[in-house]
C-alpha cells in the first residue's frame, strides 16, 4: 500500500474515505458509519449528480467514460471537508490526483468483497454506469482495479459473510485501530 495516513491528521479532522468495487457497499455502509461516529456523510456520486443535474449513467452514456473520469476527478479534487465519512465512486482510483487529494485529508479504507458475491448484488452493469471496457467482466474489472485499491488504501476490510451492521462495525474497528497505531 502506497502512502500511509498523514501523521499530522487528528481523528477529529481526518476524513474516513471508502473505496472499492461497485456494489461493495460504500454508500450504504458509509451512512451507517457516519451515523455511528456522529460525523457528516458525503457521497461523491450524489455530489456529481447534483452538480450536473443528471444520473451518472446518463453522463457516461452521453459523454463517454473518459469524460466521466474527468468529471469525477474534478469533483473529488474540489472537495474541502474534514471529519467527514466519504463514499467514493468505484472508479475514483483511476485518478492519481483525486486519490492524492483524498489521502492528504483522510484515511482511505478499501472495502473488499469476493467477485461471486459482488455478482449476486449487482444487476446490469451498463444500467449502473460502471467504468469498464466494452464486454469487460466483473472479474476482469476486479483484476484490473485490485492493484489500484491496494496502492491507495491504508487498510483493506474484507466483507464476505458480514451483514450491513457487522460490515459497518468492521470498518469502524479498522479506522480506530489505524489511529491507535498512529498515536
Ligand atoms: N454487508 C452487506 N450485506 C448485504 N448487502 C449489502 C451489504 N452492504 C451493501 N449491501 C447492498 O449492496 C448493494 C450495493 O451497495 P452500495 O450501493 O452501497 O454499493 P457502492 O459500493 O456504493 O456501489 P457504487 O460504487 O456503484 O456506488 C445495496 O443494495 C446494498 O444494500
Ligand atoms: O465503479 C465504477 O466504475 C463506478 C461506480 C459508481 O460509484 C459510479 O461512480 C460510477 O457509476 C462508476
Ligand atoms: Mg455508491
Amino acid at each position: 500500500m502506497e502512502k500511509k495516513t498523514d501523521k499530522r491528521l487528528t481523528k477529529a479532522d481526518s476524513n474516513l474515505v471508502l473505496i472499492g468495487m461497485p456494489g461493495v457497499g460504500k454508500s450504504t455502509l458509509g451512512v451507517l458509519i457516519a451515523k455511528a461516529l456522529s460525523a457528516p456523510f458525503l457521497d461523491t456520486d450524489l455530489h456529481i449528480q447534483a452538480e450536473h443535474g443528471k444520473r451518472l449513467h446518463e453522463i457516461i452514456t452521453e459523454a463517454g467514460l473518459d469524460h466521466f473520469k474527468r468529471v469525477e476527478e474534478a469533483a473529488v479534487c474540489g472537495l474541502n471537508v474534514t471529519g467527514t465519512v466519504i463514499a467514493t465512486g468505484g472508479s475514483v482510483v483511476y485518478s492519481q490526483r483525486a486519490m492524492a487529494h483524498l489521502k492528504t485529508r483522510g484515511i482511505v479504507l478499501w472495502l473488499d468483497l469476493s467477485c461471486s458475491l459482488l455478482e449476486q448484488r449487482l444487476g446490469d452493469l451498463d444500467a449502473r454506469g460502471v467504468v469498464r471496457a466494452p464486454g469487460q467482466t466483473l472479474q476482469g474489472l476486479y483484476d484490473e482495479r485490485k492493484p489500484l485499491y491496494q496502492r491507495y488504501a491504508d487498510a483493506r476490510i474484507p466483507l464476505d459473510g458480514l451483514n450491513h451492521e457487522k460490515a459497518a462495525e468492521a470498518v469502524i474497528a479498522a479506522w480506530q485501530s489505524l489511529f491507535r497505531t498512529k498515536d
